[in-house]
């Protein structure tokens, strides 16, 4: 497990990442998100120790981090890392070999990773012949090549399209469905749907953090209700509901007052239902509320 605790960085008289503490735990897909300029970069530099926190520390299973620690990491930086005009499988096994592989392992680490990536065929090519998606592929398997500990992964989907980037969460899922994983994105229904835990941080804080399922039941006690065949906007006059939305014969209701049971038994009595079903509010809408 990674804890970053009280994490801060300073930059002159800005502090871009303010006592930020959470856990990335095995086998838990954390995503963490945040506008621009939040401090994700910034936090994620300081946990694989490219860039000295001034204040604050970084624990590797309950003990503070060590550079051996790290260099069981897998990291996919911001800013990439591979050699543009150098042959994939050669620098694949390049950091394979520098993390301590055998020439031997390297090879069929190398060609497995290859092959689970559908480039097999592509070894001898060089990075830059390479599509940008391809290019992301490989810039994953560079992070995996070493069999990591944990994976910080930096905007990895950045820039793919929707089946390049499912193809990729497959290859994570395969890969790395044990290890503790923090990513970063700003593609919320992408975070949405990938992660077990999310981090939010605005302006170098953590604002929110938890379950996706946690910090989604965190908001408003919202229900939908669809009436078989009669205009839903009569829920407007009922007391105990704030009514958000009526698309004819469904509306979005806040309880304020009445429960669940009391809503259900309320529109049933009134017109025949079709749903009265919890209606949880999306990840984009609670980032927006936590950054706001
Ligand atoms: N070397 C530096 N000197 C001064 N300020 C810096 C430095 N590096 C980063 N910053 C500032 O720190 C803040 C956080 O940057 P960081 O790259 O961590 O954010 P981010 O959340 O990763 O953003 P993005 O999503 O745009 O990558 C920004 O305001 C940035 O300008």
């Amino acid at each position: 497990m990674i804890t970053v605790n009280h994490l801060s960085r300073v930059y002159g008289e800005t502090t871009v990442v303010d006592d930020v503490s959470f856990s990335v735990r095995p086998g838990r897909t954390t995503g963490f998100v945040g506008a621009n300029g939040a401090g994700k970069t910034t936090t994620m530099r300081m946990i694989m120790g490219v860039l000295a926190p001034s204040a604050g520390e970084v624990l590797w299973n309950d003990a503070p981090i060590t550079a051996q620690d790290r260099r069981a990491f897998g990291y996919m930086p911001e800013e990439r890392g591979l050699y543009p005009r150098s042959p994939i499988g050669e620098q694949l096994r390049y950091f394979a070999r520098l993390h301590g592989m055998s020439a031997a392992r390297a090879t069929e680490r190398v060609d497995e990773l290859l092959e689970h990536f559908s480039l097999a065929d592509r070894a001898d090519d060089i990075l830059d012949a390479l599509s940008l998606g391809n290019q992301q592929r490989v810039q994953i398997a560079a992070s995996l090549v070493h069999e990591p500990s944990a994976l910080i992964l930096d905007e990895p989907f950045s820039g793919l399209d929707p089946v390049a980037v499912d193809t990729m969460v497959d290859l994570l899922a395969r890969e790395a469905a044990d290890l503790p994983l923090l990513f970063s994105s700003h593609q919320l229904d992408l975070v949405e749907r990938l992660c077990d835990d999310l981090i939010v941080l605005s302006a170098g804080r953590v604002v929110a953090s938890g379950s996706v399922e946690e910090l989604r039941s965190r908001g408003a006690d919202r229900y939908r209700v669809e009436f078989a065949s009669s205009d839903a906007a009569w829920l407007r006059d009922v007391r105990g509901l704030d009514v958000l939305d009526v698309d004819g014969t469904t509306a979005l209701v806040d309880l304020e007052g009445l429960d669940a049971t009391e809503l259900t038994r309320l529109v049933v009595e009134r017109a025949p239902v079709v749903e009265v079903a919890r209606a949880r509010p999306p990840l984009s809408e609670i980032f927006r509320e936590v950054t706001r």
